[in-house]
């Protein structure tokens, strides 16, 4: 029999003597749009009760705008465990926390890896918004329980009938029996009954027997590691599953992964706190703390087990990925320790985001960081630019393109300056692939023309829509290529629809396009930083949007010069930038025409000369003008 002495939990939560089977373990999560409740369940479920102060509340004015105006909720994931008595029989629950929104797929996939079930929790004023939609399915496909929820119905705006239906049809749920349960998580109103459905819907952890360890009577260890924090006193702390076997203080574990080795120095379960326990067992989750120093080391997914004892590792391993670059520089390139040293800080606690070393002839020194989506790309620049106090350059966003070669080699390019210069001249490029999204937009009715007409001009391609209910919510689906979302999509989306679309996206893979790397041309010298790379339809419009940028930041010089875009060889768009006209001829006082006509023909003859040579510094402020996204 699997029981375990919850040593800790029974004094904080629960009588003495208590064990619990693994079968009466529950590992859940909440999946929710922004503010439909799921902080305020999670309080009063798991604690019932709910801080005056408002726990929730005070989530809600630490999150940074751009979280709230973009619609996702904390990233941070840590799990909570409470002992529920229900039917005379103690059950350990478990609510592990998701973040609300797909750009975190990867996070998301992998906290609810560590689930068997999740509470699908709606507002029943609000409805089904896109991140629920999109989180909805991730759950979906791992095969996890669902059971939904409708929050708030103690609000007289609530209309718990018409979201229910929305719900049904949205989620593919049948009305008879109904499973929705319909609750409010500040009154506390049918939340008895969302812990019953916990109990009674939510199967219990599948215990994968792994050969005997050495302990014999336990099966091996394996802990499935979800996620980690830092903490500058103890180093990482790792958040781990544990698929089979008993973990204890003073073991000795490997990663399978990195084959490092480590000493547990601690470990115990989040209750909400952490409570430092002898063990950890089948089912369980909770924290690990051993001499792991780098959050690098920590590899989300990874399995964990101990020396000497080998298990088969947890499937779908895969590091995160990167789907948005951006270039980091400072505006005064002296400073760029100290904002590499703020970028260092910042993603100690953030280890989905890479980083690389950079550097342009126009900017400096620089960092090139990659992040999961376009969110988390604006969450993180909000998180630097309050950290770090001086200016910084952002640079305009681009995706990882995908160079097939005819030798079937592939590369993956997300700095223009690497892109290939023209395909048909170099002869062993196949094929150049970009990265693709389905996007979900729900929406009032009137909108959708408005929508469609947006997607449209960002090339979306296998549009469709459908009625989500009775009051005239619309679903519109449509592949978008990433680049096209990665600069002010969202922005356009909010403001043609009055604010009430939401959207969200989810990978699609990789699909071939005509794409060309654009390159900019001062006085017929090609400025390396400026290099974009976009699709062959929109080369006119993009280049003549840039030279008219360029033309408006780059300060006149004594010679006229031309500012072109160019593709390949082929000019696509051009200004030209008057000289700044010098008076020659001031000092000359009376004297004949000819004299004077004499020293102007002197300066156009110069002046052509200092044309052929002359280059252009472009000034810092002109690259920050235009390179930064805030002005695109
Ligand atoms: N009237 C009413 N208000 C509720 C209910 N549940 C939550 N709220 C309120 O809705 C707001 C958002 O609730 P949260 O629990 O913070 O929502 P959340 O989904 O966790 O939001 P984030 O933490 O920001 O992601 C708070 O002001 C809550 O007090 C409910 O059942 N009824």
């Amino acid at each position: 029999m699997e029981d375990f002495p919850c040593h800790l939990i029974r004094c904080v939560l629960s009588p003495p003597n208590l064990t619990i089977l693994t079968s009466s373990c529950r590992n859940f999560s909440i999946i929710a749009h922004i503010d439909h409740g799921k902080s305020t369940l999670a309080d009063r479920s798991l604690t019932g009760t709910i801080d005056k102060k408002g726990k929730g509340n005070q989530q809600f004015l630490d999150k940074l705008k751009v979280e709230r105006d973009r619609g996702i909720t904390d990233e941070n994931l840590t799990p909570h465990s409470m002992i529920h008595t229900y039917n005379g029989q103690r059950y350990l629950l478990n609510l592990i926390d998701t973040p609300g929104h797909v750009d975190f797929s990867w996070e998301v996939s992998r906290s609810l890896a560590a689930c068997q079930g999740a509470l699908l929790l709606v507002d029943a004023t609000q409805g089904v918004q896109a991140q629920s939609l999109s989180v909805f399915h991730v759950a979906k496909d791992r095969g996890l329980e669902i059971v939904p929820i409708l929050n708030k119905i103690d609000l007289p705006a609530a209309q718990p009938n018409l979201i229910a239906a929305q719900m049904h049809s949205t989620f593919d749920i049948t009305p008879d029996p109904d499973p929705i349960l319909r609750i409010s998580a500040k009154t506390g109103l049918g939340v008895e009954a969302v812990l019953k459905a916990i109990i009674e819907r939510v199967p219990p952890p599948q215990i994968l027997s792994e050969g005997k360890g050495e302990r014999g009577g336990e099966g091996r260890f394996k802990g499935f590691l979800f996620d980690s924090s830092y903490d500058r006193y103890r180093g990482v702390i790792s958040l781990v599953s544990v698929q089979s076997g008993v973990l204890r203080k003073g073991d000795k574990i490997q990663s399978h992964h990195t084959r490092k080795r480590y000493d547990v120095i601690d470990l115990g379960i989040m209750s909400p706190e952490e409570v430092s326990t002898e063990s950890l067992r089948e089912g369980q989750v909770g924290y690990v703390t051993c001499n792991m120093k780098e959050s690098s080391e920590a590899h989300i997914g990874d399995t964990l087990h101990r020396v000497g004892e080998l298990v088969d590792p947890m499937p779908g391993f895969k590091p995160s990925k990167a789907m948005v670059y951006a270039g980091v520089f400072p505006v005064d390139s002296n400073d760029f320790p100290k904002l590499e040293e703020s970028i260092k800080r910042l993603t100690l606690t953030d280890r989905s985001v890479t980083i690389s070393r950079e550097s342009s002839t126009a900017l400096g020194q620089g960092c090139r960081l990659g992040f999961l989506g376009t969110l988390h790309m604006d969450v993180f620049r909000q998180r630097l630019e309050d950290e770090y106090d001086a200016s910084i350059i952002v640079t305009a966003p681009t995706v990882p393109y995908k160079v097939v070669y005819k030798d079937k080699k592939e590369k993956f390019v997300s700095n223009p300056t690497d892109f290939p210069d023209v395909l048909d001249s170099s002869g062993k490029v196949k094929e150049v692939q970009e990265p693709i999204v389905t996007a979900s937009i729900i929406v009032p009715e009137e909108y959708l023309g408005e929508m469609m007409d947006l997607c449209f001009t960002h090339r979306a391609t296998a549009m469709d829509h459908r009625y989500l209910d009775s009051s005239g919510r619309i679903l519109l689906t449509a592949v978008l290529p990433l680049s096209e979302i990665v600069t002010d999509f969202f922005d356009k989306l909010k403001s043609r629809s009055s604010g009430f679309a939401s959207f969200d996206y989810e990978d699609a893979g990789y699909q071939a396009s005509n794409l060309v790397k654009m390159s900019f041309l001062l006085n017929s010298k090609p400025v390396d930083a400026l290099a974009l790379i976009v699709h062959r339809s929109a080369e006119q419009e993009v280049g003549r949007l840039w030279v008219k940028k360029l033309h408006k930041v780059i300060p006149r010089q004594l010679f006229e010069v031309p500012i072109q875009a160019a593709v390949g060889n082929k000019i696509v768009a051009r200004e030209t930038l008057s000289a700044v006209r010098a008076d020659v001829t001031a000092g000359l006082y009376g004297g004949h025409y000819e004299r004077k006509l004499k020293h102007l023909n002197n300066q156009k003859e110069s002046k052509k000369k200092m044309k052929r040579i002359g280059n252009v510094d472009l000034p810092q402020e002109a690259f920050f003008d235009i390179l930064s996204t805030k002005n695109r």
